[in-house]
C-alpha cells in the first residue's frame, strides 16, 4: 500500500453523513457471520470482518465465489439468510437499500446502471439530489431559489467530474462514453450522495492500467479525505496499492484477511485461484 503525499479532494464541501464519531472509535461496517442462500445453493457462509472508519477494505476471490452477492447483502439489495451487517454502528441487517443509504453509504455496481438519455452532468446530479433543497415540483417549475440550487447542483456536479478525471465532459451524453468513462461517472454519481462508507464493486472491470491507475489514485485521494471505502477487486495490483486490508473470499467463505502483500501470498489464496 502506498499513500504517497494525496492531496485534499474537493468531493464534498462539507463532512460527509453519517460520521459523528470523530475519534474513529466506531467500525464502519461490521459484517457479523453473514450467510446466503438462494433456495438450496449456498453462496455465502458466515462471513465475518470489520472496516474500521477511514480505511479501504479489499475484497477478493475468485469468479462466483459470492463478491457481488455480498456486496448487495451489505447495501440492501436482497435480504440476509444469517447474520448481521452494522453500518457506524447502526443495524442495516434489514434489506433496504434507501435506509442504508441513509447511513451514508453509496455504491456503484459491476453491471453499469446509468440512465439513459442524460448527460454526464445529469447522471451525478441526479446522485446529488437529495442534498439540494429545492423541492423536485420546485426544481420542474424553476422558482429563482431552486434555480440558484440547480446552479449549486451544476457547479457541484462539474467539480465532481473534474475529481474522477471527467472535466470539461459534462454534456456529452453518458451512453456514448466508453465503458471505463462511464465508471467514472458511476463514481462521481455516488461521490454526489456524500457519501462516508463507498463501496465499489469492480470499479477497472475492463480497464487497462493507464486507465486504473488514475481511479487507484482518486481512491488514495478520497481515503485521506477520511472516506471509508469498501472495493471489490480482481486487480490485485490495485488491491495492493490502495487496500488497508482484503478479505479473499472462495465458495462463499472469508478464507484469508490480512494486509494486501501477504494475504495475496498465502498458500490457501494462491490455491483458491490457481489450484495449486
Ligand atoms: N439471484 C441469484 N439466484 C441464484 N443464484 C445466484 C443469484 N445471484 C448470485 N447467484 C449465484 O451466487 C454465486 C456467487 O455469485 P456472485 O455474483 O456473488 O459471485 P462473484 O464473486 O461476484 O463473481 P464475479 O467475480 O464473477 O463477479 C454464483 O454461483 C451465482 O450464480
Amino acid at each position: 500500500m502506498t499513500h504517497t503525499a494525496p492531496q485534499s479532494t474537493p468531493h464534498t464541501g462539507a463532512r460527509p453523513a453519517g460520521t459523528d464519531d470523530p475519534a474513529g472509535s466506531v467500525p464502519a461496517l461490521s459484517v457479523e457471520g453473514v450467510s446466503k442462500s438462494f433456495g438450496g445453493l449456498h453462496v455465502l457462509s458466515s462471513v465475518d470482518f470489520t472496516v474500521p472508519a477511514g480505511t479501504v477494505f479489499g475484497i477478493a476471490g475468485p469468479n462466483g465465489a459470492g463478491k457481488t452477492t455480498l456486496l448487495n447483502l451489505l447495501t440492501g439489495f436482497g435480504t440476509l439468510s444469517g447474520g448481521r451487517v452494522r453500518i457506524h454502528g447502526e443495524d442495516a441487517t434489514g434489506g433496504d437499500a434507501r435506509a442504508v443509504n441513509a447511513l451514508g453509504v453509496a455504491r456503484t455496481f459491476q453491471n453499469i446502471r446509468l440512465f439513459r438519455g442524460l448527460t454526464v452532468a445529469e447522471q451525478v446530479r441526479a446522485g446529488g439530489y437529495r442534498h439540494r433543497r429545492a423541492s423536485l415540483l420546485g426544481s420542474l417549475v424553476g422558482s429563482p431559489r431552486d434555480r440558484a440550487d440547480t446552479c449549486a447542483g451544476r457547479e457541484a456536479a462539474d467539480e465532481l467530474l473534474d475529481v474522477v478525471g471527467l472535466g470539461g465532459r459534462g454534456d456529452v451524453l453518458a451512453e456514448t462514453m466508453s465503458y471505463g468513462d462511464m465508471r467514472r461517472v458511476e463514481i462521481a454519481r455516488a461521490l454526489a450522495t456524500r457519501p462516508s462508507l463507498l463501496m465499489l464493486d469492480e470499479p477497472t472491470a475492463g480497464m487497462n492500467e493507464a486507465d486504473w491507475s488514475p481511479i487507484a489514485d482518486l481512491l488514495e485521494r478520497l481515503r485521506a479525505d477520511g472516506m471509508t471505502i469498501v472495493v471489490v477487486e480482481h486487480n490485485m495490483r490495485l488491491i495492493e496499492r490502495v487496500c488497508d486490508r482484503v478479505a479473499v473470499i472462495a465458495a462463499g467463505e472469508v478464507i484469508a484477511e490480512d494486509a494486501p502483500a501477504p494475504c495475496l501470498r498465502r498458500p490457501e489464496v494462491r490455491r483458491a485461484y490457481f489450484g495449486k
